[in-house]
């Protein structure tokens, strides 16, 4: 029975977990959980689950909820209390699926308590990849891909010497634009970025995927998970997401992992890491299906965003840092309907030029440039 702390229990990574985990009764156990401001579905999984420890936003959702928690569940609340959450020392394994650079301290935490991690928050090590994955090498901790791509590549790379890679391929599907010229995405509404093709997801990662930021964020997610060079990551275009991802090696060989797109299976497989137990939930891949599958080069001119992660990636520093808050507070501002789609990217390319990066950075260095490039965007935006 394994013992698991789930960070973002109501959010499209964290009620996939639950299901995962409600369909294996004897496999799992969550010991501890924390979720936002949605009330109603986190109160839902407290009272199925019955956690022995809950943490929430903030101190007015802790008042709204106090009294309607099982007595042996102890609440906690804010940044501390999704800190101490991370670390509850009944868990085995945290699976962190919360949204936005938030997730990065609760990732050290559970390093520091000798968690194993179960990584769905791709910002953290979009933050801080080289902080993080020092941390986990001196707690000797793993860190277990939950992202899609990321799932795929670790399974492929299963066994492989890493001196045999030549390079990584990261799928993408396009997003919700795909089929558009830069032209008409001039006038696009949040509902149409909200329709993503293949993925059902939350928000602000189906935003990124319309404008390519996902696979930005994703290819320093690999760069850090798998100790590669920008220069072995390439992205192609795929617009079905079955081909979740692939590695190339130096025989020529490439080898793929294919499945439905459905994020519980790379869940699971986080969680039963390094066994696999049969899924019955999730639908079958029937290739028959599709017939066909499409492959596309990259066009770096309209994905713009794309190309700012790579550079930014290859400079490093505090660089990915900035790119990742600039597009956290302009995905915001959109999805807010205050801004056009296409200023996201603007506002992007202002921080990154606005930057002057900073190499070897402290955690609190990061933090800074983090929080300074919030504000600066901001006040564009403002
Ligand atoms: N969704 C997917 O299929 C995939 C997601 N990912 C990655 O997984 C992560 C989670 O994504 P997704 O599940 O889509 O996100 P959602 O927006 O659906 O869920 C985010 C979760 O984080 C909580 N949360 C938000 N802000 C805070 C905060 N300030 N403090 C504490 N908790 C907070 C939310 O609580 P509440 O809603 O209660 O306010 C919710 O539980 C992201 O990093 C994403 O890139 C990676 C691959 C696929
Ligand atoms: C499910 C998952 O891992 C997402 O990150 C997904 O990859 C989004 O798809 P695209 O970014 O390829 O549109
Ligand atoms: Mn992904």
């Amino acid at each position: 029975m394994k013992k698991i702390i789930l960070l973002g229990a109501t959010g499209s990574i964290g009620q996939q977990t639950l299901d995962v985990i409600r369909a294996n009764p004897d496999s799992f156990r969550l010991v501890a959980m924390s979720f936002g401001e949605n009330i109603e579905l986190g109160l839902k999984a407290v009272h199925e689950f019955k956690p022995e420890l809950v943490a929430v936003k903030n101190r007015e959702i802790y008042d709204q909820i106090r009294l309607n928690i099982p007595s042996n569940c102890q609440l906690t609340y804010g940044h501390d209390g999704l800190c101490e959450t991370a670390a509850y020392h009944k868990g085995e394994i945290v699976v962190n699926a919360v949204i936005g650079s938030v997730g990065l301290i609760p990732t050290l935490k559970a390093i520091e308590a000798k968690k194993t991690v179960a990584l769905a928050n791709k910002e953290t090590l979009v933050t801080a990849g080289q902080i993080v994955t020092d941390y986990a090498r001196k707690h000797n901790v793993q860190i277990l891909p939950v992202d899609s791509e990321h799932s795929a590549i670790f399974q492929c790379l299963n066994g492989e010497k890493k001196e045999s890679v030549e390079r990584l391929i990261l799928t993408a599907s396009g997003g919700s634009f795909r089929d558009k010229s830069r032209n008409e995405l001039k006038h696009v509404t949040v509902k149409e970025a909200l329709n993503h093709p293949n993925w059902s997801m939350g928000a602000k990662i189906t935003i990124d995927s319309a404008t390519m930021m996902n696979k930005g964020l994703e290819v320093i997610e690999a760069h850090w998970l798998f100790s590669v060079s920008y220069d072995q990551i390439d992205v192609l275009l795929h617009k079905e997401s079955v081909i979740h991802s692939m590695v190339e090696f130096h025989d020529g060989s490439i080898i793929a992992q294919l499945g439905t797109p459905d994020m519980k299976i790379p869940i699971q497989y986080a969680l039963t890491y390094p066994n696999r137990i049969p899924s019955y939930e999730s639908e079958r891949l029937d290739l028959t299906k599709y017939g066909q599958l499409h492959f596309e080069k990259i066009d770096f001119d309209r994905y713009r965003c794309l190309k700012f992660a790579f550079d930014s990636g290859k400079i490093g520093g505090t660089m990915p840092a900035v790119l990742n808050a600039a597009n956290e507070v302009a995905v915001n501002a959109f999805l807010e309907d205050k801004i056009p789609f296409l200023k996201i990217e603007e506002l992007v390319e202002r921080a990154l030029e606005e930057h002057a990066p900073l190499f070897n950075p402290t955690l609190e260095d990061i933090q800074e440039a983090d929080g300074r490039t919030r504000q600066f965007v901001q006040s564009l935006i403002n």
